[in-house]
């Protein structure tokens, strides 16, 4: 049996309030090296205070924050900060310096200094596609373009556990996607990531664990498929013969939880989607000939709605 490796953070019943306004109340989850944690709820669930407040830029009120080996800001600040790197929401660049030196000026403020500054800038731009364009000014960069250099910045002292705070804001869908390989490669070099969005069909795309947010609270925390599985429903499976079958050809089908029939249409709930191939060749085993057929998957939204009777996006 492995051992469950030591989280790379772990937040536990973290809680900030403004005034009278409770932005953050007793949010606790932790992220495992390797993993991409989906932080996702609406606009002013609290994403970004709880960025703040990993990051030390917003003082909790109450809770707890610790990095691998329980490192916490006031243990060691530097030493934790140097662990961290964030994409904040809001582009901090300086649009009239090189890209390369945006970088650079970045590393400096970690101690980063010569060759082992040059080298990491070098790598950092690799990794978001942007060496061919180091030595220009963002001002003269796409929206995506800036947003990459953005990561190039979070990345350059080689922190273990990244925050992103809705960092494809303001991106086209191919500088989208260039973002998701990214982090994709950095999440395959152990890194932990915290990616904060509004848009559940990222969270779907990329969250190994998704922490669903919403007026400061966590309301639900799993796996995709726990989550589904819990609050969504499960898949369905619509079927249009090419004759109307018998009621009971329709009876004991494999993975099959229950079914409708209308004249020639049948609606297949399953346990899994998986479940589907084997369905099918047994309606042909039937001699039920299948005309067309549609498949719906619970995604994040319905979890959403299930849990707050609202939409994610209003
Ligand atoms: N500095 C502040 N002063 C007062 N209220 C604040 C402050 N920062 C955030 N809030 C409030 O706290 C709540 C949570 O805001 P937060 O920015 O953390 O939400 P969010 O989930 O990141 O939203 P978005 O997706 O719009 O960025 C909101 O009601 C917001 O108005």
């Amino acid at each position: 049996m492995h051992a469950t490796p030591e989280p790379a953070l772990q937040v536990q019943g973290l809680r900030k309030a403004y005034g009278s306004r409770t932005a953050v109340e007793s949010v606790s989850f932790q992220v495992q090296p390797g993993q991409v944690l989906g932080l996702l709820g609406p606009n002013g669930a609290g994403k970004s205070t709880t960025v703040g407040m990993i990051c030390g830029l917003t003082t909790p009120d109450a809770g707890e924050i610790r990095l691998r080996g329980g490192l916490s800001l006031a243990s060691d600040e530097r030493g934790y900060k140097q662990r961290l790197g964030l994409v904040p929401q809001d582009l901090a660049l300086y649009e009239e310096l090189p890209a390369r030196t945006n970088v650079q000026l970045f590393g400096s403020l970690y101690g980063i200094t010569g060759a082992e500054l040059h080298k990491r800038c070098e790598q950092v731009m690799a990794l978001v596609g942007l060496s061919d364009r180091a030595g220009d000014k963002p001002s003269t960069f796409s929206g995506g373009m800036k947003r990459r250099l953005h990561i190039a910045c979070a990345l350059v002292h080689d922190p273990e556990v990244i925050l992103l705070d809705e960092p494809t804001a303001g991106v086209d869908p191919q500088s989208r996607n260039a973002i998701f390989d990214n982090l994709e490669q950095l999440k395959a070099a152990g890194k932990a990531l915290i990616y904060t969005t509004h848009y559940m069909e990222e969270a779907e795309r990329l969250a190994d664990h998704v922490v669903i947010v919403d007026h400061g609270r966590v309301v639900a925390s799993g796996t995709q498929a726990e989550l589904y599985a819990a609050h969504a429903g499960e898949p369905q499976l619509s079927v249009q013969f090419q004759a109307a079958p018998e009621a009971a050809a329709l009876h004991g089908l494999p993975g099959v939880l229950r079914h409708t029939l209308d004249a020639s249409s049948a609606e297949f709930t399953l346990h899994h989607l998986d479940a589907s191939a084997a369905l099918l060749a047994a309606l042909a085993e039937r001699g039920l000939h299948v005309r067309s057929l549609a498949s719906s998957q619970p995604s994040l939204e319905d979890v959403f709605l299930a849990l707050t009777g609202r939409q994610l996006r209003d």
